[in-house]
């Protein structure tokens, strides 16, 4: 088969600050509205500071917004990811990386995406923006190979190694998660170090109350979003325990691996620690493989792509460790399904008040698949590329071009 060459990468922005229309939602599920459980005083590095301990939005975590990316093949054939990296990212797709895609055949993603890594090596950091931005090319190159030979991503990636996958949800309510049917839930802190003893015998009480609506078996979980230190994380998890806790996730910023190591090492026998999701090398999972983190959990938007969850799993793989991405929607479900060590995976509760389950990119995407009764099945996936649309009514700007 003669496969087409690549003639045009597009990069649109969406919300974020520099948005004209502030809108709910968007490709970025941090910028909700008012009264969004997403935003209600979350235990966060900032919390330190009373003016910025209410709100994640008060300190800017939506300010980036929405990145698009479009490429077009030769044969007409169009492929498109989203990604949080907005007008920044637009710029370094159109005025960068753009010179590695355009020209290249459909199928050669690996040597594309290894081409951005290594140009972008001077100002990436290793990290942050700019792999959010090589993420998002990575995701629009596979989605545009599937629909060129009108194969799902997944097909692409050696097929699924399992009929369905399950899911937990992420929400304030994992009561309500229950009855929707995953398999557990997993809320965010509230408060961290600067409330001392008194901040963890309040998020021990949630957990409790928790606790007795779901009963024994249902999984219940900790998300910490880099709020904490060594002495605080070994003291809630010890708190925890009674309540059968079964993670305590991303207590500490990414770069603080001699801070996991020692954690590791202080938890409650059979605790899990997991993290990875502001992690954007595979250096990085190294070290946090090498740290003894249970589960990894990279965010298929922002650590390189498919092409590096897919490095990022084997990783895992070599030591019996998990990876179960962070929430990406069709981004994870693709490869996941093709994982032998993602027994599950994880659903971001959008809606307001956790209560019903929304589609995590509502309204971005069209088509975009949700777990019925906790399950997304194969079948549901079969569709060229990830299966999803972009909503062209969503109001899209590109303000740069090459
Ligand atoms: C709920 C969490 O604080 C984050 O907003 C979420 O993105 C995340 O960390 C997760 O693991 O889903
Ligand atoms: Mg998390």
């Amino acid at each position: 088969m003669k496969l087409p060459t690549i003639t045009h990468i597009r990069a649109y922005s969406m919300g974020g600050a520099a948005a004209k229309v502030h809108g709910q939602g968007g490709g970025d599920y941090h910028d909700q509205g008012k009264d969004h459980w997403i935003d209600d005083h979350i235990a966060t590095p900032m919390s330190k500071y009373d003016e910025y301990k209410q709100s994640r939005q008060s300190f800017g975590i939506n300010v980036l917004g929405t990145l698009v990316v479009e490429v077009e093949a030769s044969d007409g054939t169009t492929g498109f990811a989203i990604s949080t990296a907005g007008t920044v990212g637009c710029f370094i797709v159109e005025h960068h990386l753009s010179r590695f895609v355009e020209g290249k055949r459909v199928d050669q993603i690996k040597l594309i995406h290894d081409q951005m890594l290594n140009a972008t090596q001077y100002y990436s950091g290793g990290g942050g923006v700019v792999i959010n931005t090589i993420s998002c090319v990575d995701l629009a190159l596979w989605d545009l190979y599937g629909k060129v030979v009108k194969l799902p991503v997944y097909k692409l990636l050696g097929g699924a190694v399992r009929d369905e996958i399950h899911f937990y949800a992420t929400g304030a309510r994992p009561d309500l998660a229950q009855k929707m049917g995953f398999i557990g839930g997993k809320m965010p802190t509230h408060w961290g170090p600067a409330d001392g003893d008194e901040g963890i015998a309040k998020d021990i009480a949630t957990l409790k109350e928790m606790r007795e609506r779901v009963g024994d078996n249902f999984w219940l979980m900790f998300d910490c979003w880099m709020s904490q230190d060594v002495n605080y994380a070994t003291k809630l998890a010890h708190a925890a325990a009674p309540y059968k806790l079964k993670w305590l996730e991303e207590c500490f910023p990414p770069q603080q691996i001699e801070s996991y190591r020692q954690l590791k090492k202080n938890m409650p026998a059979g605790m899990l620690m997991t993290t990875g999701e502001h992690t954007g090398t595979l250096e990085g999972f190294k070290e946090l493989s090498d740290a003894g983190v249970d589960i990894l959990q990279p965010d298929v938007g922002w650590c390189g792509g498919v092409t590096s969850l897919c490095e990022i799993a084997a990783v895992a793989k070599s030591r019996g460790q998990l990876v179960v991405p962070h929430g990406s929607s069709v981004y994870s479900h693709h490869a996941v399904i093709t994982f032998t060590n993602t027994p599950f995976s994880e659903m971001l509760m959008t809606s307001p008040h956790a209560d019903y389950v929304r589609p995590q990119f509502d309204p971005v995407l069209i088509d975009e698949p949700v777990p019925h009764d906790g399950i997304i099945t194969a079948e549901e996936l079969d569709k060229p590329g990830f299966g999803v649309e972009l909503n062209r009514e969503c109001p899209l700007e590109r303000p740069f071009e090459h």
